[in-house]
Order: C-alpha cells, then sequence, then structure tokens
C-alpha cells in the first residue's frame, strides 16, 4: 500500500490542521476555577449550615461535576482535523494498485429495518468510485429473512443498470430512495439523453421498490425454488449456516459490479451469537476464506455512501501516513439524513463535535461502530511492529487464535503478513463457499481468540467502544476523517422511545467497557494506551454514572424548598456568585460553542435540556442495567434501533411539527423523569403557597432560597415535554399507569423528605 507515499516531492494525501484553542481553553479554566471555589466554599461553610444533608449531597454532587469538568477539558485541549485530497491520489498511485476492500453490511431485523432501506445502503456502495474488481459486498442478514436475500438478488439485478447510470453521469448521491425524492429533481446533466436515461432508472428503481413491497406482504417473498428451500424451516434463531454468491465478478473487470455475498450465521439457542460483534466476527471469517481483503469497511444497513469519493479520502489516510501505526483504522462521521429540524431528542451528536476534534490529537478517533475502515491486521489482533513477528507464526498458536479451518488459518497467516496491498491468486468467492459456512457455524469460535484477542470484542452492547479501545491499547492510532459532502448518512431514531432505547443501550455499553478488563486505566498500566486518551475513554465510559448526581442534584432543589432548607449560598451572601457565574458562563460558553457549528439557539437548548433528561432516564437505567449484571441478576440484549422509513417511502411530507413531539410507550424509563419533574412541580406550588402567607419582601426571602427556586424551575423547563405529557392525549400522553407509579412514589418522597428532614 505504500508503493510511491515516500516521495518527497509531491504534495501530501492528508494534512493535519492544527486549530487556535486559545479562548475556550481560557473559559474553560475560568469555569473550572469556579468549581473548585464552590468545593473549597461549601467544606469551609459546612459547619454553619443548618441541614447537612443537602450540603454533604450537593457537595459529592459538584465533585464529581467537577471531575467530569476536567475530563471534558482534556478531551479538547488541543484541536485538530485532517483534511484529505483524494484529487492527488492518482498521482501517486494507479488504479490497478488500489487495496481491495471487503464491504459489511449487517442487518439484525427486516422489519425494524425495512429491507427496501438496506438495499439502497448496498446500492449506494456498490456504486462507490472505486474499482469494483477490487470489492466484495457481504450482506449479513441476522433475521435469516428471505425477503432480505430475494431483495438483495433483485438488488443486484437492478445494481446492474444503475452503478453504469451513476458512473456515467457522476451521479453525486447514489441511493436511489434519495436521489429520487427530491423535489425538483437532482439533476446532475442537462442532457436529453441523461433526462431519458434519468427517467427509465427511476422507473426501474419504482419496480424494484414494488417487487421489495410486495414480498415484505407474503409470508414467503417468493415461488420456493431451490435456493429459497432452505429458508423454509429456518427460524430466525435456529437455523443452519446460509451462505450465498448473488453475484460475482469472475472476470475481475474494474467495471463491473462487485462481488456480492448474502450471509445468515448459524444460529442455535444453545450458543450466544453476541449480537453485532458475534456478526461482524462472521464477516471478518467469511470474507476472509473468500477475498481476504486488506482493509474492510463496515457499515450499518441504515448507512448509505452518500459522498461516492468516500474510499478514495479513506485510501488518502491508507496511503498517506509514513507509518501504518498511525493509522490502523479510518473512522468516518455518523451524520442522519431528515433529521428533524432543531433536533428535539438532542440526538445528533453535534456537540461532540469538540471531542472528537480534540481526541484527534491523541490517538485518533473512538471506533462507532459505522463508517468505518480497519486493517483487517489489526481485527486480527496484530500490533503495529508485529508483522515480521507473524511471518513464522506456528500452527497450533494459529489454532488456537483462529480456529479449526484450515482455509481461515491460512487466509489469517496472509492477512496478518502483509504489509502490502497485492493479492496474490485471485480466488472467486463461489469456489470457498463450503470453507466459509465452516467459519460461519455457531460453535466456531468455541477455545479460540475471536471476541476475546481478535475481532471485535464481545462483552458490551457497544461493542464499537470495546473493539476501538482495545486496539488503540495496542498502541494503534486511527484518524477521522470529514470529507463534503458527508460520507454516510443515516437514519436517526425518530421517536422518543426509540431515542431511550438506544440511548440505554450505548450507556449500558459504555459501561461496561469500563467493567471489562479492557477498562482504559488497565489498558494504560498494561497496555499502550495513553493517558490523556484513556480520560477521555473514561469520560465517555461513565455517562451511566453521571445518571446518580445529576438526578441527586435535580431533586436538590426540591428538596430544599419543601423542607425549607437550603444547598445554595443565600442570595446576600457574596458566595451566590459563584455558582451563579459557573451557570451564566457555562450556558454562555455552550451557547457560543454550538453557535460557531451554524446550529440555532432553539437547537442549543434542546441539546441542554435533553443531554439533562437522557441522562436522568436512560441513562439512570444503564446504570441500574450494568450494576446488575455485574451482581449476576441479568443479562444485556442488543435492541435494535427502528429505522424509520415515514420520511421517504411514500414521498410525503413529514410534518415536523407533529414529528418532533414527544411520544410515549410504557417504557418504565422516564419514571424517574417524571419523579423529578412531579417533585419539583411539588415544591415550586409549596413555595408559591409559602408566599401568599408571607407579606413584606425580607420574610419572603427568608422563607426559601432564591437559588433553589430557579433550579426547580430550570429543571421543569427542561422537563417541559413530560410536563406537556402529564395531559397529552393518546400515544402523546404519558400512560396513566406511568402516571400513577410515578405519582405515587413522588409523593411518598415528598412526605419521607418532611418527615425526616429534622434529623439532617
Ligand atoms: O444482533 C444484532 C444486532 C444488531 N445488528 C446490527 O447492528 C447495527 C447497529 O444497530 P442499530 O440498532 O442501528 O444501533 P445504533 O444505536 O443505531 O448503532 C450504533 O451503536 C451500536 C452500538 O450500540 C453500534 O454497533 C453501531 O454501529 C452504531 O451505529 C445494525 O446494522 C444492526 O442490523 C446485528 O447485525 N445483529
Ligand atoms: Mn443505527
Amino acid at each position: 500500500m505504500d508503493t510511491k507515499t515516500q516521495g518527497s516531492v509531491s504534495p501530501p494525501l492528508q494534512e493535519n490542521l492544527v486549530i487556535n484553542n486559545t479562548i475556550p481553553r481560557a473559559i474553560e479554566l475560568v469555569i473550572l476555577s469556579l468549581l473548585i471555589s464552590l468545593l473549597v466554599y461549601r467544606i469551609v461553610a459546612f459547619k454553619d449550615q443548618d441541614h447537612y444533608f443537602p450540603w454533604l449531597l450537593a457537595l459529592f454532587c459538584e465533585s464529581w461535576f467537577t471531575f467530569n469538568w476536567i475530563l471534558v477539558m482534556n478531551a479538547k485541549w488541543f484541536q485538530s482535523m485532517t483534511k484529505t485530497y483524494p484529487e492527488r491520489l492518482f498521482d501517486r498511485a494507479n488504479e490497478s494498485e488500489f487495496p481491495e476492500v471487503d464491504i459489511f453490511v449487517t442487518t439484525a431485523d427486516s422489519i425494524l429495518e425495512p429491507s427496501i432501506i438496506t438495499m439502497n445502503t448496498v446500492l449506494s456502495l456498490l456504486a462507490v468510485d472505486y474499482p469494483a474488481n477490487k470489492l466484495a459486498l457481504y450482506l449479513s442478514d441476522d433475521a435469516c429473512s428471505p425477503l432480505t436475500f430475494y431483495s438483495l438478488i433483485e438488488t443486484t439485478k437492478f445494481a446492474k443498470i444503475w452503478v453504469p447510470f451513476c458512473k456515467k453521469y457522476n451521479v453525486q448521491v447514489r441511493a436511489p430512495y434519495r436521489y429520487f425524492t427530491p423535489d425538483p429533481p437532482l439533476m446532475d446533466d442537462e442532457s436529453l439523453d441523461f433526462q431519458q436515461e434519468w427517467k427509465q432508472m427511476k422507473n426501474e428503481y419504482g419496480i424494484l421498490y414494488k417487487k421489495i413491497k410486495i414480498a415484505a406482504q407474503r409470508t414467503f417473498p417468493c415461488d420456493r425454488d431451490s435456493d429459497f428451500g432452505v429458508f423454509a424451516n429456518a427460524h430466525r434463531s435456529n437455523h443452519p449456516t446460509i451462505i450465498k454468491v448473488v453475484s460475482e465478478n469472475k472476470e475481475g473487470t474494474p467495471n463491473e459490479l462487485p462481488h456480492v455475498i448474502y450471509i445468515s450465521r448459524e444460529k442455535n439457542s444453545k450458543h450466544h451469537h453476541h449480537y453485532k460483534a458475534g456478526a461482524m466476527n462472521v464477516l471478518a471469517r467469511v470474507s476472509g476464506v473468500m477475498t481476504n481483503a486488506p482493509l474492510m469497511l463496515n457499515v450499518d444497513c441504515d448507512m448509505y455512501a452518500n459522498n461516492p469519493q468516500v474510499f478514495l479520502h479513506a485510501m488518502c489516510m491508507f496511503f498517506g501516513f509514513k507509518n501504518e501505526e498511525d493509522c490502523a483504522f479510518v473512522q468516518f462521521p455518523q451524520a442522519f439524513y431528515d433529521g428533524l429540524k432543531d433536533d428535539p431528542f438532542g440526538i445528533q451528536l453535534v456537540n461532540l463535535f469538540y471531542m472528537v476534534n480534540g481526541i484527534a490529537s491523541m490517538q485518533g478517533a473512538f471506533y462507532g461502530g459505522s463508517n468505518c475502515f480497519h486493517r483487517r491486521k489489526v481485527i486480527y489482533g496484530s500490533s503495529p511492529n508485529d508483522a515480521i513477528k507473524t511471518g513464522n507464526t506456528d500452527n497450533e498458536c494459529l489454532h488456537k487464535m483462529f480456529g479449526k479451518s484450515i482455509e481461515m488459518r491460512e487466509s489469517a497467516v496472509q492477512a496478518l503478513s502483509r504489509s502490502n496491498a497485492k493479492m496474490e491468486n485471485r480466488r472467486i468467492p463461489s469456489s470457498s463457499v463450503e470453507a466459509a459456512i465452516q467459519v460461519a457455524g455457531c460453535s466456531y469460535e468455541y477455545g479460540t481468540a475471536w471476541g476475546k484477542q481478535i475481532g471485535w470484542m464481545y462483552g458490551s452492547t457497544a461493542e464499537d467502544i470495546l473493539t476501538g479501545i482495545s486496539i488503540h491499547g495496542r498502541g494503534w492510532k486511527s484518524v477521522f476523517c470529514v470529507p463534503e459532502p458527508a460520507p454516510f448518512l443515516g437514519c436517526a431514531p425518530m421517536t422518543y422511545p426509540a431515542v431511550l432505547i438506544q440511548q440505554k443501550r450505548w450507556a449500558t455499553g459504555l459501561l461496561e467497557v469500563f467493567c471489562s478488563n479492557k477498562n482504559p486505566l488497565l489498558l494504560t498500566i498494561n497496555g499502550k494506551l495513553r493517558f490523556r486518551h484513556a480520560l477521555v475513554y473514561m469520560w465517555i465510559c461513565f455517562w451511566a454514572v453521571r445518571s446518580v448526581p445529576e438526578i441527586c442534584y435535580a431533586v436538590l432543589p426540591a428538596y430544599c424548598i419543601i423542607t425549607n432548607s437550603r444547598f445554595l449560598p443565600k442570595i446576600s451572601e457574596p458566595a451566590f456568585l459563584i455558582p451563579m457565574a459557573i451557570f451564566v458562563i457555562y450556558s454562555l460558553y455552550g451557547l457560543w460553542e454550538v453557535k460557531r457549528l451554524g446550529v440555532s439557539v432553539r437547537m442549543w437548548w434542546n441539546i441542554q435540556r435533553m443531554g439533562r433528561v437522557n441522562t436522568m432516564t436512560a441513562w439512570l437505567f444503564g446504570y441500574w442495567n450494568v450494576v446488575l449484571k455485574v451482581l449476576g441478576l441479568s443479562q444485556m440484549v442488543f435492541e435494535v434501533t427502528p429505522k424509520d422509513q415515514s420520511s421517504w417511502s411514500n414521498g410525503d411530507d413529514i410534518d415536523d411539527a407533529n414529528a418532533a413531539r414527544f411520544t410515549y410507550d410504557g417504557s418504565p424509563m422516564i419514571v424517574p423523569g417524571v419523579i423529578t419533574l412531579l417533585v419539583n412541580l411539588t415544591a415550586l406550588v409549596s413555595g408559591l403557597s409559602g408566599l401568599v402567607n408571607v407579606g413584606s419582601r425580607e420574610n419572603w426571602m427568608a422563607v426559601f432560597g432564591l437559588g433553589e427556586v430557579f433550579c426547580s424551575v430550570y429543571v421543569t423547563l427542561c422537563f417541559w415535554e413530560y410536563l406537556k405529557g402529564l395531559f397529552g392525549n393518546g400515544k402523546y400522553g404519558i400512560p396513566f399507569g406511568t402516571i400513577w407509579k410515578s405519582g405515587g412514589l413522588a409523593l411518598l418522597f415528598v412526605q419521607l423528605w418532611r418527615r425526616s428532614s429534622q434529623w439532617f
């Protein structure tokens, strides 16, 4: 791969741009010093308090916030980003020297992840600007759905006209459902030929769409001919391996289609299948024995390639670094299409922008689970300076690592020993189906290193972070690449219950990483994870833990108002300025940060409040999940996020105002949120009634602290959507059951507080 990279005359393929960060650093330091002052004040003023409990609880929460702030500052301290120049690539290397890439698409449910979405992802990837004879696309179907297989066959047929069309007219958006939806249509060419072909293509896509739609409505998508026979008795969680080579580029011509292969790994209730990580490992092995490309791209089924040059951008990184060590994987951002205006659920990850640029100057991007190119040998567990060692790895050791398949071991040796992309003895996938079936079996991994030392790591529902940290822990660096236009676009969850499920899974999975043997601190001590990078991993792993101090802090003001105690300095004390300054500076700073990214004030507020709401609901459940798992009381499941198709399937414009409204199901996750809201409302009401009974201004001050009331109002504003939910109808209303439960608990808390406050 590094054929001509050393040539000092040619301009670089990628460049690291350092971003000046002086002002943000100064502001962050000011906030830090205020936080520390507050802690000091709390300790000094402790003895003067009438009530110790709220004061101590506040001290605990604020200590955590300060610690968290230090982690954040560390992450953002140096800012940089990498820019790529794909047009320069062709001066460096010939197309025939480009490395092969095996593309992995995963799907797990043909209802939650409608086939047509997956197929559009497939089409966009088959049509990328890259020699087709260097590519193989593997679709992993964890649902073992004949519909998916049928759709893939039909899609591949359509691809035979779609791909040449895209390349001929240099179409920019190569997922047809995105290409054909805009009104007026995207026209890349004015010519009559183009217009005609465009119409024909739209028509053909319409036919494909209908075929899939009709097939989806039938119990079995088509006649049970020989190809589909295997699906007849297959149950999604109990069936033999199914591998079908749907299309093969036998001659290896660059202008044909890449290989297309369908895989449904063996499932059996006796064997744990490890969800997505398990699917990825099967993909790695099957592609290993079939095509064994040195690079692998993995995308979730909804993440279509929005920028046809994305492979070239990735190559700029792989070719562009002198040391392989600097580029174990190239991560592209996860961006979403048709995201709701102003991000009402606070999920579009914009606020992570500065974090991402910050870690770019350490060991590089986190692996995000999708949109990432990996070196195969890195996934196979090698370390940066291993290249020579692996040449003479003995067979027994290989057996223990990679399993009993001879083809697998041979391919692994090849993958581990080459630093060069050249693929000797080109094979075609259909010649290795048997070997592939063997390595996709559900007992294949027993006694091997899969999921422990090699492949995608098991033990967390955030297999991405777990796998990424183990790579960084071996001393590799990675890169983040943000070309224009956005390289991949996918579906963000479109309803609030879906958001909750996703947030809970992330928080759970991240904390699982902390509790695993890939703990960031352990990897710093025993491995090669750099200390500062480990701190950033800690920040992300602790998402779930953050829920505890946050929820305590959110009920504190209510507690104080109800029990007539204090957790903030009195307004008459100069110390009152400290928390006030923290609040004002932090809010303005956050606003300024996102404003620089072109985000509206409304969106800033949504990110802010949903940050609080998600932490106190979904992340709190994530925390409990992990506690229960550690106690051995529960097991994790990977709940797939539904991919919404309303925005494109029928061409109707979604009504943003309605889509942004919160909907509720019976999920218990919102209970802590409703309780928090209810106790704060109770506090405000009881505060108000206290106010009515008091006359003059001085007395009014004596009744309750202004700071506490302000905080209570703030929490209520954060939960405004829940407040609406209490009175909403139908799906927009919080179910009665949830309201009663939360109401009962809130009442219980308030009574308990009233009675017990005299003791603390
Ligand atoms: O048993 C399973 C479960 C999931 N998947 C696939 O995993 C992908 C991600 O699932 P999704 O429900 O879309 O999760 P998200 O929360 O959107 O995904 C983010 O978070 C996950 C970790 O929690 C990562 O695996 C993903 O790559 C990352 O995009 C999808 O393609 C699924 O088909 C499987 O193949 N098998
Ligand atoms: Mn997803």
